[in-house]
C-alpha cells in the first residue's frame, strides 16, 4: 500500500528519507530493548532532522529540532493533534474519556482540558496549598535515615505530593504510584506485550495472560479512583455538616484543598457525562504526576555526583538566600541557580526522551517532503535538547549555559529565567502539557531541600584510590573526585579518605600554574567573599603534603569549610575569616597547589571561573576573574573520563530535512550515566552515591521539624488498597500487576 502510494506522489513531492527495513516489520528488529532513543537519535544523524520509519506496518515520523516540531505540531496543530490509538489498553484510548494525555480530539477531551487548566491555574495561585515543602521535610528526614532507598524517597515525595493535591491526603500515595507504573507499561511502546503483538487483545481473557493483565489493571485503577473520589465526598459531607455552635470550625477540621473537591464543589460547571468521569480526570492528573516528577530528581542526583565541580555554586546560592531555612515556592525568583540546575537536569537527560506522540490527520507537505495520513509523529526530546546550534558540548550537563551571557541559552532577566516552563520537553501546540507549574513547584522545593542539606558524590573505589596513586607516581594531574563518603549521617566520617587526597596533589601544569599565580589573591578573596562554601578553592604552602586525621576535620562548623581550612594549614584551624587582610594563607609562587575536594580541573570548566562571569555573584566589575586558560585534554589526565569535556562542535550550518546533520559527540549506552528504565519515562536505575549532611543545626532542624509535623498526624503510612499481603498483589479481582523496571 505504502509502495504504491510512493508511486502516486508527483515528480516534485518527495518521501522523507529513513530506513529502508523489512516487509511487513519494516525496522522493528533493529530497534534495541534498552534506550530506544538513542537508535532513533542516530537514524536522525544518518538521514536528517526529520525522517520516517515503517514500524510494523504503521509510519513514524521523527523529528529532531524545535523548530521543524513547532512548524509542524504546533502552527498546523490542527492537523496534528491526534493521538495514535494504544493496542494494549483495555479501552480505546482515543474515545474512552479515560485518559486526557492519550484522548483523540473529541468534546471529552475539550472539556476535560478546560477542567485541567483550572485545576492547576487555581492550586498554582495558592501555591499548591504548601503541600511540596510539607512533603520536603519527610523527604529529607527519609533520606538522612535511609539514604540508600533514595529513590524510595524521591518517588514518595512526588507520589504524596501529587496525591494530596488529586485528594487532599497523602495516604493513597503507594497505590497511586503502582497505578502509574501499570499504566505506564500499558502505554510504553516496549511495556505491555500487547503493544508489540497487538493480536493478542482480540483473544479472550483467560487465554491470554496480557490481556487479563490489563483487564486487572483497568479494575483496579477504576475501583481506585471511584473509592478516592466516594471518601473526597465524604469528607466534605462530614466536614460541612452545619454545627449547632456559632465558632467556626478550626482550620484543620475542614475540607482539605484538593482537585477532586474542585470537581465536587462545582460538579455541574465542568459538564461532564459522568462522576466516573470526572474521577478519571483527577486520577489521571494524580498518574501524569506520581512517576514523571521523580525521573529529574532521580537524573539530578547522577548529574550532580558526576560533575560535582557545580555543586559549590549551588551551596553557595542556598547558603546566601536561604540561610536556616528550606525552600519554599516563594524563593524561585531569587534563586536562578538552583532553576538552572534543573533546567539543565531536564535538557541533559529528558524524562520523556521520545516525546509523547502526535497523530496527522491527513495528508501533509513540509519542504518539499510528503508526510502521509495517519503518521506517527514523534518529537524526539531526547535530539531536541542535543541541538549543537543551540546547546554547546550537548553530552555535557552544564547548568552554567543557563547563567552565563556567553551561552546562547543564556536569557534574562535572570528572576524569571532559566525556567522549564514552555520548554519543548512539555510538548508542543494543543497538547502541550497540563503540569509544567507543578513539575516546576515541585523539583525546585524538593530538589532545593535536598541539596540545602546534603552534598553527593560519587563513591570511592579501591581502584579510584589505586589509580590516583599510580598517576601521581607518573606525575599526572590526577581527576580529583569528591571526597565526601559513607552512607553518612555527618562528614566527620569523610575524613576517613582525606589521606587519598593529600596523596593526589601534584604539580600543576605550567599554564595552570601561571593562572594561579596570577588570580591568587583575587581567588582568595572572592572565595571569602562568597563565603560558606565558596569554591573549594584552596592553596598549600608546603610541598609535603599535610597529615589529617578525622577529628581535626569534624570540629570545625562547616565540614567543607573545615576540610578547606585543614588542607590550607595542614593543622586544624578555623574557618578562614572573611577578613581580606589576612595574610596567613599567602600562598608562595613556587608551591601552589590546587587542593580542593570537590573540583575537577578540566578544560573548559567554569566553576573555576565562575564569581567573575556569573552576574548572580558580581558585584564589583574589579574583582572579576579572565577565564583560565585552556588546558589540551592530554595534560589533565591520561584515563578516558566521562567527565571530560569533548570539544565543542558548533557549526552555522542550519539543518535540513533529507541532509544528514553533523554528528555531535553523543551518549553511549556504556556511559555510567545512561542507565535507564525501558518505558516511556526513562529513569536512572538506582546506582550508589553517598549522601552528605553538610551541616549538623539543619539536620536537626528537619529531625525537629520531622517530629512536630508527626504529631499533627501529617505523616500518617500509606495505605493498603487490596489484600493486605506483603505484595500487596491482592486477589484476582483488583490488585497489583507486576512491574518491571
Ligand atoms: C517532568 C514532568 C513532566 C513531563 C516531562 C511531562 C511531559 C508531557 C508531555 C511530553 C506531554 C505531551 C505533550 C504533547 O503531546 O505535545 C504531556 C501531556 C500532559 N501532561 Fe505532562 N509532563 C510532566 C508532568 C506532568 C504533571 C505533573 C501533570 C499533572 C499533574 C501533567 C499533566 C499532563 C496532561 C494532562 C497532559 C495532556 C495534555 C493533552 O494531551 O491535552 N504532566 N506531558
Amino acid at each position: 500500500e505504502r509502495i504504491h502510494a510512493r508511486r502516486r506522489l508527483p515528480g516534485y513531492v518527495k518521501s522523507l528519507p529513513g530506513p529502508r527495513g523489512l516487509p511487513i516489520i519494516g525496522s522493528v528488529h533493529e530497534l534495541p530493548e534498552k534506550n530506544s532513543w538513542l537508535k532513533f537519535h542516530e537514524w536522525g544523524q544518518k538521514y536528517g532532522p526529520i525522517y520516517q520509519v515503517n514500524l510494523a506496518g504503521t509510519n513514524h515520523v521523527w523529528i529532531m529540532r524545535d523548530k521543524i516540531a513547532r512548524d509542524l505540531l504546533t502552527k498546523r496543530s490542527a492537523i496534528y493533534s491526534d493521538r495514535p490509538f494504544i493496542p494494549a489498553l483495555e479501552q480505546d484510548n482515543r474515545t474512552s474519556g479515560q485518559y486526557l494525555p492519550l484522548m483523540s480530539r473529541n468534546e471529552k477531551w475539550v472539556r476535560q482540558r478546560k477542567f485541567a487548566k483550572q485545576i492547576m491555574d487555581v492550586s498554582e495561585k495558592a501555591s499548591f496549598y504548601g503541600y511540596p515543602e510539607l512533603e520536603s521535610v519527610r523527604l529529607l528526614f527519609e533520606l538522612m535515615t535511609e539514604p540508600s532507598k533514595y529513590n524510595v524517597a524521591m518517588e514518595s515525595f512526588i507520589a504524596r505530593v501529587t496525591s494530596r493535591l488529586a485528594w487532599g491526603t497523602p495516604m493513597p500515595s503507594d497505590e497511586l504510584k503502582q497505578r502509574a507504573r501499570e499504566l505506564l507499561i500499558g502505554v510504553s511502546p516496549g511495556g505491555a506485550l500487547g503493544n508489540k503483538l497487538p493480536f493478542l487483545m482480540s483473544l479472550p481473557e483467560r487465554l491470554t495472560s496480557p490481556k487479563a493483565w490489563e483487564a486487572r489493571r483497568s479494575r483496579t485503577e477504576r475501583k481506585f479512583f471511584e473509592t478516592m473520589q466516594a471518601e473526597v465526598q465524604e469528607d466534605i459531607d462530614i466536614k460541612r455538616k452545619p454545627t449547632s455552635s456559632k465558632i467556626p470550625r478550626p482550620v484543620a477540621s475542614r475540607p482539605k484543598p484538593s482537585w477532586m473537591r474542585m470537581f465536587l464543589e462545582r460538579k455541574k460547571s465542568w459538564g461532564f457525562g459522568s462522576d466516573l468521569e470526572g474521577a478519571f480526570a483527577v486520577g489521571m492528573h494524580g498518574i501524569a504526576g506520581a512517576l514523571t516528577i521523580a525521573a529529574p530528581m532521580q537524573s539530578f542526583c547522577l548529574a550532580l555526583c558526576h560533575y560535582p565541580q557545580y555543586q559549590p555554586i549551588l551551596h553557595e546560592e542556598i547558603d546566601r538566600v536561604l540561610g536556616d531555612r528550606m525552600p519554599t515556592f516563594d524563593d524561585m525568583e531569587k534563586m536562578p541557580v538552583l532553576r538552572a540546575f534543573i533546567r539543565e537536569t531536564l535538557r541533559w537527560r529528558p524524562p520523556v526522551p521520545t516525546g509523547i506522540p502526535h497523530e496527522l490527520i491527513q495528508d501533509d507537505m513540509y519542504e518539499g517532503y510528503h508526510i502521509p495520513a495517519g503518521s506517527v509523529m514523534h518529537p524526539l526530546e531526547w535530539s531536541i535538547s542535543r541541538d549543537p546550534e543551540v546547546f554547546l558540548e550537548p553530552d555535557q550537563w552544564n547548568p552554567m549555559r543557563w547563567l552565563e551571557a556567553k551561552y546562547p541559552t543564556y536569557q534574562e532577566p535572570l528572576s524569571k529565567y532559566p525556567t522549564i516552563t514552555q520548554y519543548s520537553q512539555f510538548g508542543y501546540g494543543r497538547r502541550t502539557c497540563q503540569g509544567m507549574a507543578v513539575t516546576e513547584a515541585d523539583l525546585f522545593v524538593g530538589l532545593g531541600s535536598v541539596a540545602w542539606l546534603f552534598s553527593m558524590a560519587k563513591p570511592e573505589t579501591k581502584d579510584a584510590v589505586a589509580e590516583t596513586e599510580t598517576d601521581v607516581k607518573a606525575g599526572i594531574t590526577p581527576r580529583i573526585e569528591p571526597t565526601l563518603h559513607g552512607e553518612v549521617k555527618s562528614c566527620g566520617e569523610s575524613t576517613r579518605n582525606l589521606s587519598r587526597y593529600s596523596k593526589a596533589f601534584t604539580s600543576l601544569s605550567a599554564d595552570e600554574r601561571s593562572f594561579f599565580e596570577q588570580n591568587a589573591e583575587r581567588i582568595k578573596r572572592q572565595s571569602r567573599r562568597y563565603s560558606g562554601m565558596p569554591l573549594d578553592l584552596a592553596f598549600v604552602e608546603s610541598e609535603t603534603p599535610p597529615q589529617l586525621t578525622p577529628p581535626q576535620v569534624s570540629n570545625a562548623d562547616s565540614p567543607v569549610r573545615g576540610l578547606i581550612a585543614t588542607f590550607e594549614n595542614g593543622s586544624p584551624t578555623p574557618p578562614a575569616s572573611p577578613d581580606d587582610n589576612d595574610t596567613r594563607h599567602k600562598p608562595s609562587a613556587s608551591a601552589l597547589r590546587l587542593a580542593a575536594g570537590r573540583m575537577t580541573f578540566h578544560r573548559n570548566d567554569s566553576a573555576i571561573s565562575l564569581p567573575g562571569e556569573f552576574r548572580g555573584f558580581t558585584t564589583d566589575p574589579a574583582t572579576a576573574l579572565p577565564s583560565p586558560p585552556l588546558i589540551p585534554a592530554a595534560e589533565t589526565s591520561s584515563r578516558p573520563s566521562a567527565l571530560r569535556n569533548p570539544s565543542p562542535t558548533v557549526s552555522t550550518k542550519t539543518d535540513r530535512p533529507g541532509s544528514p546533520s553533523r554528528k555531535p559527540p553523543s551518549a553511549s549506552v556504556d556511559d555510567p550515566t545512561m542507565n535507564f528504565s525501558t518505558l516511556l519515562i526513562a529513569k536512572p536505575l538506582p546506582f550508589n552515591f553517598n549522601l552528605c549532611i553538610r551541616n549538623q543545626a539543619r539536620a536537626e532542624l528537619v529531625a525537629q521539624k520531622w517530629v512536630e509535623l508527626k504529631m499533627q498526624g501529617e505523616f500518617e503510612a500509606s495505605r493498603v488498597f487490596w489484600g493486605g499481603g506483603k505484595d500487596t498483589k491482592g486477589d484476582a479481582e483488583f490488585g497489583w500487576g507486576e512491574v518491571f523496571a
